[in-house]
């Protein structure tokens, strides 16, 4: 079985694949750190874990503790994937290519192995990032804003009375009238600005990449804007399409 992980700012979501039939998907979280990670390995996984592919955008010496303690508790090594100018037929378009985030560049690549043509990848995290392919496989490159997690916790640590808590936020996130409570002008005063964001992407993605782009929604806070673009693909997993092209079985090529 092999362990797949994709470590983000806030959370670390996993998966275990079949060794011989990645397609087929045994397990999978969402854990809040390493231990709780670990955790939930342990409980399902003790034995049996052959491989460990990972994409991580935290700090190397994170990302090397969390390999340790793999290697301690599974004997397991894990390959890491690393940044590269080219992948899959997909050319990165930054002007330093291991600046781009590797979450992003992994969405990319495997967005356009699925549909080779021009493609909008969309990741709601806790950073919103968008990502331009054109059809011959061009990474144009993208932007980055804050996430719902980070401009909702920026007007609660920067203001004093706003105040409320998950139950209120997710309740308040079913309608778009205006407000007509803390919960809800801020929740409902968020998402329209992540409906402002998602709209716009959409007209330069046109713009730059013709009408036929393929978009794909993925992060933790797709859901959220899936209804406003009906055509997207929404897809949890994108990031784990690229890490296979990144970082293929050792038997076949090394990562
Ligand atoms: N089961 C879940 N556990 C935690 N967060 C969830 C869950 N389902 C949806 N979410 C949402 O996912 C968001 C976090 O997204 P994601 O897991 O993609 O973040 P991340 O990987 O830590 O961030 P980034 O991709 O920017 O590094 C949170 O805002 C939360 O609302
Ligand atoms: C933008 C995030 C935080 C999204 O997870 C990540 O891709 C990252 O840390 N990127 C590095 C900066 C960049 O992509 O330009
Ligand atoms: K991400």
């Amino acid at each position: 079985m092999i362990l797949e992980l994709d470590c983000g700012n806030s959370f670390i979501k996993w998966r275990v694949v079949h060794d011989r039939d990645v397609s087929q998907i045994l397990a999978g979280g969402i854990a809040g750190d390493d231990r709780e990670l670990l955790q939930a390995l342990r409980e399902r996984f003790a034995q049996g874990l052959s491989f460990c592919r990972l994409v991580s955008v935290r700090t190397d010496e994170e990302t090397a503790l969390l390999v340790a303690a793999l290697r301690d508790g599974f004997a397991i090594d894990c390959l890491i994937a690393a940044p590269s100018p080219q992948l899959a037929g997909v050319s990165n378009g930054y002007d330093e290519y291991q600046r781009l985030g590797l979450d992003r560049w992994l969405a990319v690549v495997g967005a356009y192995s699925l549909v080779g043509r021009a493609c909008l990848i969309l990741d709601l995290g806790t950073a919103i990032t968008s990502d331009f392919v054109e059809r011959a496989g061009r990474h144009l490159g993208g932007f980055i804003c804050p996430g719902m997690p980070l401009m909702r916790n920026q007007l609660r640590t920067h203001t004093r009375r706003i105040r409320y808590d998950d139950v209120m936020a997710e309740r308040a996130q079913h309608s778009l009238a205006p407000g007509r409570s803390t919960a809800e002008a801020v929740e409902r005063g968020c998402l329209l600005m992540l409906r402002g964001f998602v709209s716009t992407q959409l007209e330069l993605a046109r713009e730059q990449c013709g009408e036929e782009v393929e978009v794909f929604l993925t992060g933790g806070d797709a859901a959220l804007v899936a209804e406003w673009v009906p055509a997207a693909r929404v897809m949890p997993d994108l990031v784990f399409v690229g890490l296979a092209i990144a970082c293929p079985l050792p038997s076949a090529r090394s990562c």
